[in-house]
């Protein structure tokens, strides 16, 4: 049996499971991936999934289905809603992954101004030399968890590429700060999903007095980053080369919109907070399951050193396909203002509907075996739109998609030619977890770097 909701007119929304609100998010929750999976099997491309303190949302599962969700960022689409809640205290208001509309609009065009991918080769060499850095501070023949590690050199390319900080100092004490600010507000957020959000927005005024509450340590830790950032701003503004710097933050500086008004304090700040929240983790992870998969994969390991020095055609096709069968964020949801008609189907406004990323990237009718780890589809082939989707879609697609690929591209070759990555001997594939929005190693990528 299934449940079935149905419009004013008499049409039906896509069917679902006939669990309860609570059986649902109890089974989403243990593993969503097979969940999904398992629903896929049972209901087709488009199904519907109702759980605890969250809209109804629709799931899609084909190209063409994800390429209409997507086509309504023009429409009644609305991205920036479903992240606000656990994302606006970390980010601010005038932050492109919250924002809808015409004020998204505006930021997003100044932001993009400055990740223009004409100017972002520059930043390979630099990136390359904090990766070498960071390699040569391993221990060879100990077991190393890489996640960490990537999360190192993502955090000082963001500080020092990105911002172009380069008060070494500064650096330091961002590099402590941050990571305690993200974890400040996961727990905050723990705190809300489980206290339901109503309540935790009428008690967070409350709790922030109480010492030691998540609520607290949340507002000192935001407050410590934000009084640098603030800081770095004003010291950049007066900076007397400021015309001449390449980095993305004097760029943003420059940058004015089409009404030529320049960025204030407050909206650069929560810029530079967007680019931390979405640009850190987000490569970091992805780096890992690079690493993850290699180790797991010695042909293609060999075949990637051998080939790197020669072009990066191996290495992206590499890349790739981890991003295919270890997609980082699982989900690209948008929340719907108005009524939207999909596949025969009525989906009410207040509604979510949201690609599901591992069953697209995961079906056999655009990839052969598709649970097999082959590079070498990446080769000299062009996938049909939408069978491939590890940064989203529509006018909501990542704004540092082609910073994040020059990333990866400047850290894997410094990794693999200064060390052999290898994993303990008969050690699982390490499985994929959900950790806050993203799908991470459940290990960590476990590996033993080993003299190359
Ligand atoms: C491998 C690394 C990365 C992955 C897999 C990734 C993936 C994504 C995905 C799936 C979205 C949502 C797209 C949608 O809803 O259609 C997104 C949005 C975004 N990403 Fe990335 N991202 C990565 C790295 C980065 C980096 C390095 C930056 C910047 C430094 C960045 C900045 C953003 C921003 C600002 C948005 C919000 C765009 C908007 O709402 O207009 N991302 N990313």
């Amino acid at each position: 049996m299934t449940s079935v909701h149905t419009s004013p007119a008499g049409v039906s929304a896509p069917p679902g499971p006939a669990a309860s609100k609570f059986g649902q998010t109890r089974n989403f929750v243990r593993d969503p991936i097979d969940y999904l999976d398992g629903l896929h099997r049972q209901f087709g491309d488009i199904f519907t999934v109702t759980l605890v303190g969250m809209p109804p949302i629709v799931y899609v599962a084909n190209p063409e289905l994800a390429r209409q969700v997507f086509a309504t960022d023009r429409s009644v689409g609305e991205a920036g809603k479903t992240r606000a809640d656990f994302l606006q205290r970390m980010v601010g208001d005038n932050s492109i992954l919250v924002e809808d509309g015409e004020s998204w609009l505006r930021h997003r065009k100044l932001l993009g101004s400055a990740f223009h991918a004409r100017y972002l080769q520059r930043y390979r060499e630099q990136i390359a030399e904090i990766a070498a850095a960071e390699v040569a501070r391993w221990t060879l023949e100990q077991e190393l968890v890489l996640r960490p590690r990537m999360q190192v050199i993502a955090l000082d390319v963001l500080l020092r590429v990105v911002f172009g900080i380069h008060d070494l100092e500064r650096v330091a004490q961002l590099r402590e700060m941050l990571p305690r600010l993200t974890a400040a507000a996961a727990r905050m957020e723990t705190v809300a999903f489980v206290l339901s959000r109503a309540a935790w927005t009428g008690l967070e005024s409350m709790l922030r007095k109480i010492p030691g509450s998540a609520a607290a340590r949340f507002a000192v830790a935001r407050a410590d980053v934000d009084r640098i950032l603030y800081d770095e701003i004003e010291r950049r503004r007066a900076a007397p080369d400021i015309a001449e710097r390449t980095d993305l933050m004097s760029q943003l500086l420059r940058a004015s919109d089409d009404d030529g008004e320049k960025m204030t304090d407050l909206e650069l700040r929560d810029g530079l907070m967007t680019l931390l929240e979405a640009g850190y983790e987000t490569t970091a992870t992805a780096m890992a399951w690079v690493f993850e998969r290699l180790v797991r994969h010695p042909r293609v390991h060999d075949r990637l050193v051998e080939e790197v020095d020669k072009d990066d055609k191996y290495l992206e096709a590499v890349i790739n396909e981890t991003l295919r069968t270890r997609p980082i964020v699982p989900v690209m949801p948008r929340a719907l203002s108005g009524d939207l008609e999909l596949a025969g189907y009525h989906i009410p406004a207040g509604w979510w509907v949201a690609p599901s990323v591992p069953l697209l990237h995961g079906r056999e009718a655009s990839f052969d075996d598709p649970e097999v780890f082959r590079p070498e589809r990446f080769l000299d082939t062009d996938l049909p739109r939408g069978t491939f989707l590890p940064f989203g879609g529509g006018r909501r697609h990542c704004l540092g998609a082609q910073f994040a690929m020059l990333e990866m591209k400047a850290v894997i070759p410094e990794v693999i030619k200064r060390v052999r990555l290898r994993t303990r001997a008969g050690a699982p594939p390490e499985q994929q977890r959900g950790s806050h929005v993203l799908l991470t190693p459940s290990e960590g990528c476990l590996v033993i770097p080993g003299k190359r």
